[in-house]
């Protein structure tokens, strides 16, 4: 028989100091006693969107002014095919409270992975922590130019997501580079991530590791605990399926778009770009030719955001 399929529209609700809002399911209902974000399944004939709006009018009793795409997540439960449309919803009327008597609470973002959540709910976990930008750093060899740079991007651009990529350096000046960095992007909240062997985490206390494509080609299995960032550098759907199998908890997609450095370079566009997202169930950053200016377009087409090294590796002006 074939499975149903179900469509469901969900809000990461987040309050101005960053906590998120989420619920407890009835006992009796599907998935019980577990936490939910908000929200429910699509009427014939309306969009997530719209969907939204009412299941948090319902569930809440809030009025939504504002909502932005966070992911979609395609999930097989044994009875059933859903979609859960995620939105992050960060404007709102009234104050959120459990309007068909559900328990609700504020939660940090670093807190969620301590609640039971339905099984389909990882990525969406995983997107709520991540910023819409991914910053990667360039190769330059002076240390002094190199955390000015990194420097003004995490103070003006809110960088809060840092991968260190920095082949030309030996180990002993990677390690250095690796702890300079560190302590930096520690003094701004933001995460760091060493496109590195995985066993450089033993060496410096980095939030993670950012797998080369080739490198995740090789893995048979996730090479970190899941307690530190696992990132993947992807290029196409065989890619995309071992960074899944392996459970990495986001990947870039690229090249995206032509840059100035590979003018002529085959690139994905928009279009397939969307499509490999869609199948992807983790979030993705588009990579190749984008900026700061891309993420709203990117999030429009189910991506996480933008990653990018040249965008965010300006001078002070
Ligand atoms: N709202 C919500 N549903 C989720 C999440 N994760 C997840 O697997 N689901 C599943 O998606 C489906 C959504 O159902 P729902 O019970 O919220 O639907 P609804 O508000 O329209 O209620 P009703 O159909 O019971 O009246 C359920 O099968 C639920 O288990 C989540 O984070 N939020
Ligand atoms: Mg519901």
């Amino acid at each position: 028989m074939m499975k149903r399929r179900v469509h469901v529209a969900a809000a990461a609700v987040i309050r101005e100091d960053g906590r998120v809002l989420i619920a407890r399911r009835p006992a009796t209902a599907d998935q019980g006693g577990l936490w939910e974000f908000p929200g429910g399944k699509l009427a014939p004939y309306e969009t997530g969107f719209e969907a939204l709006k009412r299941e948090l009018s319902e569930e809440l009793g809030i009025q939504i002014r504002r909502a932005q795409p966070l992911i979609r997540v395609h999930h097989e439960y044994p009875d059933k095919h859903i979609l859960l449309d995620v939105w992050q919803v960060r404007e709102y009327e009234g104050e959120p409270y459990g309007r068909e008597g559900q328990p609700v609470r504020w939660v940090g973002v670093d807190d969620l992975p301590n609640y039971p959540f339905p099984a389909a709910n990882l990525p969406i976990l995983r997107a709520v922590a991540l910023p819409q930008e991914y910053l990667i750093t360039a190769e330059e060899p002076d240390e002094t130019v190199f955390l000015k740079r990194l420097e003004r991007a995490l103070r003006e651009d809110s960088i809060r997501l840092v991968q260190l990529r920095a082949k030309t350096l030996d180990d002993a000046a990677y390690q250095a580079r690796a702890e300079s960095t560190l302590a930096l992007c520690r003094r701004y909240g933001a995460k760091l991530l060493l496109n590195a062997d995985p066993a450089w985490l033993e060496r410096v206390d980095a939030d993670g590791i950012h797998l080369t494509s080739a490198r995740l080609m090789t893995l048979k299995q996730r090479p970190i605990p899941a307690n530190k960032w696992l990132g993947a550098s992807t290029h196409g759907d065989e890619q995309l399926a071992q960074a899944g199998h392996i459970d990495c908890d986001f990947v870039t997609l690229s090249p995206l778009a032509p840059t100035p450095s590979h003018p002529d370079a085959i690139t994905i566009g928009w279009h397939d770009f969307q499509q490999m997202v869609e199948t992807a169930a983790m979030p993705v950053f588009a990579l190749g030719g984008m900026t700061r200016h891309h993420a709203n377009q990117a999030r429009g087409v189910g991506a996480q955001g933008i990653a990018s090294i040249r965008d965010f590796w300006r001078d002070d002006r």
